[in-house]
């Protein structure tokens, strides 16, 4: 049977042992990725999104889903998973929406992958920028609504549109288009070299 996902074409998903493993290894790889960040205000670039791209492409929807659903109870247990070392206290901070819009990106990334959308470069960078599009969603929902009806308190809490635009959204753009490149090359390069090694 063809595979649908790189993860189980390369060392298989069909063991509850291999998914814990790669679920594992999934959680370090964003996290060390969330490490290399530029510091801007409120919201700094890093190359999570690039990582969880990666492991959405590559995992599937359900297995990407619970890697990111892990890498959240990490940081929530006190693991300095997220950004610049942070942990707990981000997830009520101003990128909490990103960090839990992380599981909706890597299920449409995965989503996609599960249907066999990611084999050539274009179609798969097409699916990153979609995937990379839909976090906005949560992350910008977030300081301009939800975190004041979860009660949550701050200066970035309804922020203003123009606020919005130039903190959360502006300086991620450009990047999203060369990360979602990136991934595309990657992943397709594994399915390659995947295909190559079968013979
Ligand atoms: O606090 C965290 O660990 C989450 C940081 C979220 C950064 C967001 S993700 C989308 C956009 N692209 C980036 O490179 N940075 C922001």
């Amino acid at each position: 049977m063809r595979d649908t996902t790189l993860a189980g074409a390369v060392i298989g998903q069909d063991s509850l042992l291999k998914q814990a493993a790669l679920v594992l290894g999934g959680t370090m790889f964003i996290a060390l990725a969330a490490q290399v960040s530029i510091p801007f205000f409120p919201v700094p670039l890093t190359l999570q999104t690039l990582a969880i791209l990666i492991v959405g492409l590559t995992f599937g929807a359900r297995l990407g889903a619970v890697t990111l659903a892990a890498y959240l109870a990490e940081g929530a247990m006190g693991l300095p998973v997220f950004a610049n070392g942070a942990s707990a206290p981000a997830l009520i901070g101003p990128t909490a929406g990103f960090l839990f819009g992380f599981v909706l990106m890597a299920w449409v990334a995965g989503l996609a992958a599960d249907r066999g959308l990611t084999r050539g470069v274009v179609s798969t960078a097409v699916v990153a920028l979609v995937a990379s599009a839909v976090l906005y969603i949560p992350g910008v929902a977030w300081p301009m609504a939800v975190a004041e009806l979860a009660g949550i308190g701050g200066k970035w809490v309804g922020t203003s549109a123009g606020a919005l635009w130039s903190g959360w959204v502006a300086p991620f753009l450009l990047g999203d288009v060369v990360k979602s490149v990136i991934a595309a090359m990657v992943v397709t390069a594994g399915w390659k070299a995947a295909q190559a090694r079968k013979g």
